[in-house]
């Protein structure tokens, strides 16, 4: 087989395999119940971007690599197997930050494992917000504290389900910005969106999913 016999994932994972440093996500031959995702080569720092119809699989795509939900196929973190880790260890380096976040304590600090204000701030928010009750929180607000409760973990893989869905122009900006700020320090993404002008500004892969299967798209 020739390389313009692949496609373009598994030209990519070749490509990186070539280079000596594992990809930071790595995915061959995952399925879950409902969809596939053949071959994804993520490297330190970069961002995929997921769309494709309502109920195609995305977010199940997502909980398929997080180890939320059972799957098949091999999934690797910087090299390592994802079997090589417990569930716990695995889900605290690849986080999946779900479209509508769950909130187990009434008070917001208890969610966070740090209060930071560089990556607070930049979200509109003051480090007394850890006193703030949940109960209060707008949709827009509990997004971003959603974000902020999962970088706090100092992940190395964030599943973001369409994380700027309910949130306005402004602050649509301020994750993007956060986000970059953490790609910058090896933070690698994988951003389920359906704005064309957000893939275009995020994310130098593009999967769609199609019949079930995630297929990777020009960029
Ligand atoms: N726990 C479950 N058990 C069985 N089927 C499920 C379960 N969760 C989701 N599904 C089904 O799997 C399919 C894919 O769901 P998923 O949530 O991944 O879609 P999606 O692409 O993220 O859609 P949307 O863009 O609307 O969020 C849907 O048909 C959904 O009804």
């Amino acid at each position: 087989m020739n390389n313009q016999e692949l496609s373009p994932a598994v030209g990519a994972l070749l490509v990186g395999e070539g280079q000596g440093e594992p990809p930071r996500l790595e995915l061959r031959e995952l399925r879950c119940a409902v969809a596939a995702w053949p071959a994804l080569f993520l490297p330190p720092g970069g961002c995929t971007a997921v769309a494709g119809p309502s109920g195609s699989g995305k977010s199940r795509l997502l909980r398929a690599i997080a180890d939320l939900d059972p799957s098949e196929g091999e999934v690797r973190l910087d090299g390592a197997s994802r079997e090589a880790f417990t569930g716990h260890a695995w889900r605290a380096r690849v986080i999946y930050l779900a479209a509508d976040s769950a909130w187990w304590s009434d008070r917001v600090g208890d969610h966070l494992a740090v209060v930071e204000p560089s990556v607070l701030a930049p979200l509109g928010f003051e480090a007394d917000v850890a006193d703030w009750s949940v109960r209060r929180l707008s949709t827009g607000e509990r997004s971003r504290l959603a974000l902020a409760r999962a970088l706090a973990l100092q992940p190395r893989v964030l599943l973001l389900d369409e994380p700027t869905a309910n949130l306005d122009a402004a602050t649509t900006e301020a994750v993007e910005t956060v986000t970059e700020q953490q790609r910058r320090q090896g933070l690698s993404l994988v951003w389920v969106t359906h704005d064309q002008e957000q893939v275009r500004r995020m994310a130098a892969q593009r999967f769609v999913i199609r019949d079930g299967v995630a297929e990777e798209i020009d960029s």
